[in-house]
C-alpha cells in the first residue's frame, strides 16, 4: 500500500535520508520512530510529494508520490508535524475551506470528530493554542473518510486526555481497514496503536520489527535475596543468565524459562524476590543510542 525503495535525499549540507525501504501493508497502522533529526519528516514530505528524491522512490496505493502527487494529496489524510494554518479563519471556516477543495460533503463526520475532541471551532486559529491547532489538523486529516493516513507526530500538544481520544480513534480506523503511517516520539503510544514500526536513525532505517514479537520477547528480571550467600554458588551452576548484584542477592534474567529458575531455588532459601518486565521503551532506546549503529 504504501512502499518506500531506497528513498534517499541529499540536503547540501550532507543531512538527510539515505535508502530508506519499507513497506506499510494494506490495513496496518505502523509507526516511524526515531529521535530528533532523524529524517522523519523528510520521509514524510516525499510520501506527500512536497519534495522530489535524490535517489529511490515512493509510492502510495500503486500511484508514485513525486508525479502523482496531486491525486495522492487530494485522496490521503494527513497531519503535518508543524500546522501552517489561515490564521485569520476560525477553526470551522478552516474545515469548511478544506471540504470545499476536496469537494467532498462530509459534515456529519467532521462534526462527530468536533465533538469527540471537544474543539472550539468558532474560535480564530491565531487565537489558537499547539493543542487545538493540533486538533484542527486532525479533524482535517479524518473528516473525509480516506482509506490512507499519513500523520507527522500527531499527538504533540496533545493533552493525556486527547491523547487517549487519538489513540482510540486510531485503533477505530484500524477496525475499518484504514491503513496508517504516524511518526511519533512517544513509545507508548506506538506500543498501543501499530503493529509494526519502523525505526529511523541518522537518515537509515536501523531496525524495522513486529509489535507483538518484540513484546514476546520481552525479558523478566527477577531480583533474588538468599538467606544465605552459598546459595549463591547454587544459580552459578545452574546456567541461568544472572548477575550478583551483592554477596546475598542476585539478577537473574528470564525469557520463557521459568522451570529451570523455579528448580534452582527449590534447594535454596529465599527471603525475597522481586520481579520486572523489560519494556519496549528499553528495546527502542537501544536502537535510539550508539547500538543503534
Ligand atoms: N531543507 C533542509 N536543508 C538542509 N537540511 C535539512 C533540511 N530539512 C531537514 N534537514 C536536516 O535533515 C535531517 C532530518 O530532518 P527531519 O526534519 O526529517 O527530522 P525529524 O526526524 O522529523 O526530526 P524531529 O523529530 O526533530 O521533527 C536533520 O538533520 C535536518 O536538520
Amino acid at each position: 500500500m504504501i512502499e518506500l525503495n531506497s528513498l534517499t535525499k541529499k540536503y547540501s549540507n550532507g543531512k538527510g535520508i539515505f535508502n530508506v525501504s519499507f513497506q506499510v501493508k494494506n490495513g496496518e497502522v505502523f509507526g516511524f520512530l526515531g529521535p530528533n533529526g532523524a529524517g522523519k519528516t523528510t520521509t514524510i514530505r516525499h510520501l506527500m510529494g512536497f519534495v522530489n528524491s535524490t535517489n529511490g522512490s515512493a509510492s502510495i496505493s500503486g500511484l508514485d508520490c513525486w508525479t502523482d502527487a496531486a491525486k495522492i494529496q487530494r485522496q490521503l489524510g494527513y497531519v503535518p508535524g508543524e500546522i501552517a494554518f489561515f490564521n485569520h479563519l476560525t477553526g470551522m471556516q478552516f474545515l469548511k475551506f478544506i471540504s470545499d477543495m476536496r469537494g467532498i460533503d462530509n459534515k456529519k463526520l467532521q462534526d462527530s470528530l468536533i465533538e469527540r475532541f471537544e474543539l472550539d471551532s468558532g474560535r480564530k486559529i491565531r487565537k489558537m493554542s499547539k493543542g487545538m491547532k493540533q486538533k484542527v489538523g486532525l479533524i482535517a486529516a479524518f473528516m473525509h473518510d480516506p482509506a490512507v493516513i499519513i500523520l507527522d507526530e500527531p499527538t504533540s500538544g496533545l493533552d493525556p486526555l486527547m491523547q487517549r481520544k487519538f489513540v482510540e480513534l486510531i485503533n477505530e480506523e484500524r477496525n475499518r481497514g484504514k491503513t496508517i503511517l504516524m511518526s511519533s516520539h512517544l513509545f507508548g503510544e506506538v506500543d498501543q496503536s501499530c503493529e509494526r514500526v519502523a525505526i529511523i536513525r541518522e537518515g537509515k532505517i536501523v531496525a524495522v520489527e513486529d509489535i507483538t514479537t518484540l513484546k514476546a520477547s520481552l525479558k523478566k528480571r527477577f531480583f533474588i535475596t538468599f538467606e544465605h550467600k552459598r546459595d549463591i554458588e547454587k544459580v552459578k551452576m545452574s546456567g541461568l543468565d544472572y548477575t550478583v548484584s551483592d554477596v546475598n542477592k542476585v539478577e537473574i534474567v528470564i525469557n520463557g524459562n521459568y522451570n529451570e529458575m523455579l528448580k534452582a531455588l527449590a534447594n535454596c532459601n529465599v527471603t525475597s524476590i522481586d520481579a520486572s518486565t523489560q519494556t519496549l521503551e528499553e528495546i527502542f532506546m537501544r536502537y535510539y543510542g550508539k547500538e543503534g549503529n
